[in-house]
């Protein structure tokens, strides 16, 4: 049986407080209701109730401005807000203002029901469910397509458990977020988490970095080095592209597994592993098995629970909303805010996204910064994906298409320093990189005929001149012995 409890419920809509008193009495609760919030404070004050509704709207103050005055007064006190501004940026304020639910307007009486017996539930616990309520919060996976839901089913059922987790998806389906998600989730979260991507790693410095080495191990090891396995003790060790790992470093691997210790590398001492191990690949293991490359006992140790994430393309439910996140965290970034129009969600539900959820972030981060008009249009995403499909080099008729080209060159470029910047100087070095090509195309277009290419740039012909001088241009040799290339006359 739902335990019932006084509940204070403030709204300066009397309609509302009618509604919502009904539905409280119906279930057993007593209610006590109040207009503004000098009137709720009366009674948190004199110790009335187990749990507040309040709008975020009243005529003396902001309801959810409150919030954290209550919990400072009285902690655990769960407080249900209500408002009928129903954006993110107020749900996302309700949490971090301490609100132990947020309900958008109008609300679901069910919805309200549920929210005041999990709220009275939590005065009985509140510290377990606070703790729980904020990792649901923090939960960093977007996606609420049925795929994802078994996703997120997966991670419930291992979240408690040691058990060692396999996951398998394509280049990009997030992979690592999992990995990181599980171990936020789990009982080690106040532990390391550590990742290590096989791949990124010279072949024969893997079991150093992997397990340390102890002084003069080999030639070069100066020093003691703590490995990663030492370096995520009481936490979780992220094994990725582990389809990458060498033959020998498996096999010290398949050790570790099997005994729950290791040796560093020229070490003799084993020492106790208390790690919990994520591994990952967007490679198929069993063929690598199959092939000899990868061994099938290790393979079997590290398959204890696979968890399979999805493709976008497989998951189209989902883009809107992925789309959408990666729009605010931009403008929550300092960009400019944008939006897509539904036509805009259409297209992009239309590709297939061989690079998955992170080539959706790098399109919606390229749209807030490129994208002059707010609002993102179909016509948009249609350039920016076929431009990304335009081989390099390959000119375009339109101007559109050709800024569409350049940028997917620029943000390919940029692309491949993943979390990190360029080299400073980037301007005069884009501008450099680009001039060369644009003159020597445009004189290969006219035949190595100046007047016309200068005509082409729109440039006068002794800045033409001067520019290929510059940049060593040899206009003469230029001239092709045939037909004319594209556009000439
Ligand atoms: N469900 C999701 N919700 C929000 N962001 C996501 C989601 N899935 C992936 N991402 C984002 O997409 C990017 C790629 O994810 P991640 O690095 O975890 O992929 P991966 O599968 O490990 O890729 P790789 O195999 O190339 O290492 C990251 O920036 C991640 O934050």
């Amino acid at each position: 049986m739902s335990r019932t409890g006084t509940i204070i419920v403030a709204d300066d809509d009397a309609a509302i407080r009618t509604v919502v008193r009904q539905v409280l009495v119906r279930a057993g609760h007593e209610v006590r209701t109040t207009d503004t919030v000098a009137g709720l404070w009366q009674l948190i004050e004199a110790g009335v109730g187990d749990a507040v509704i309040t709008d975020v709207v009243l005529p003396d103050a902001d309801g959810l401005d409150a919030v954290p005055r209550i919990l400072a007064r009285r902690p655990g006190l769960p407080v249900i807000v209500m408002s009928a501004q129903n954006t993110l940026a107020t749900a996302v304020r309700a949490t971090e203002n301490g609100a132990f639910e947020y309900l958008p307007k109008p609300f679901d009486i069910n919805k309200l029901s549920a929210a005041v017996s999990s709220a009275l539930e939590q005065s009985q616990a509140p510290a377990r469910k606070a703790a729980a309520k904020e990792e649901g919060d923090g939960l960093p996976l977007i996606g609420r397509s049925s795929a994802m839901q078994e996703v997120y089913r997966t991670i419930a059922r291992v979240v408690p458990t040691d058990l060692t987790v396999l996951i398998l998806g394509e280049s990009g389906t997030g992979k690592e977020l999992v990995a990181k998600a599980l171990h936020d989730l789990g009982s080690r979260r106040t532990g390391p988490f550590v990742a290590v991507n096989m791949a990124a790693i010279p072949r024969e410095l893997i079991e150093s970095e992997l397990f340390g080495h102890e002084r003069g191990a080999f030639t070069g090891a100066q020093a003691r080095a703590i490995g990663r396995f030492e370096q995520a003790q009481g936490g979780t060790l992220f094994l990725d592209e582990i389809g990458d790992m060498p033959m020998e470093a498996q096999t010290r691997l398949l050790r570790v597994l099997q005994s729950g210790e290791f040796t560093t590398v020229g070490g003799m001492r084993p020492i106790k592993a208390d790690i919990r191990i994520v591994s990952a690949t967007n490679k198929d293991l069993r063929r690598l098995v199959d092939a000899g490359l990868f061994r099938e006992d290790l393979f079997y140790r590290l398959n204890v629970v696979p968890l399979h994430l999805p493709p976008l393309r497989s998951r189209v439910d989902d883009i809107a909303e992925l789309a959408t996140h990666f729009l605010r965290r931009a403008e929550v970034e300092g960009l400019p805010a944008k939006t897509l129009e539904p036509e805009a969600i259409l297209r992009l539900q239309a590709h297939d996204w061989p690079g998955n959820v992170r080539e959706l972030e790098n399109l919606m981060r390229r749209f807030a910064a490129l994208e002059r008009s707010d609002v993102i249009s179909a016509s948009s995403v249609e350039e920016a994906l076929r431009s990304e499909r335009v081989p390099a080099g390959r000119a375009e008729s339109d101007n559109r298409g050709l800024a569409g080209s350049v940028e997917a060159h620029l943000a390919r470029y940029f692309d491949t320093f993943g979390d990190d910047l360029p080299p400073d100087g980037l301007y005069e070095r884009v501008l450099a990189e680009l001039e060369k090509p644009l003159l020597l195309l445009s004189l290969a277009a006219t035949r190595g005929n100046q007047i016309r290419a200068a005509k082409l740039l729109g440039i006068n012909r002794n800045t033409l001149r001067k520019k290929l001088n510059d940049r060593g241009i040899d206009a003469v040799a230029l001239r092709p012995a045939g037909p004319p290339v594209g556009r000439s006359g």
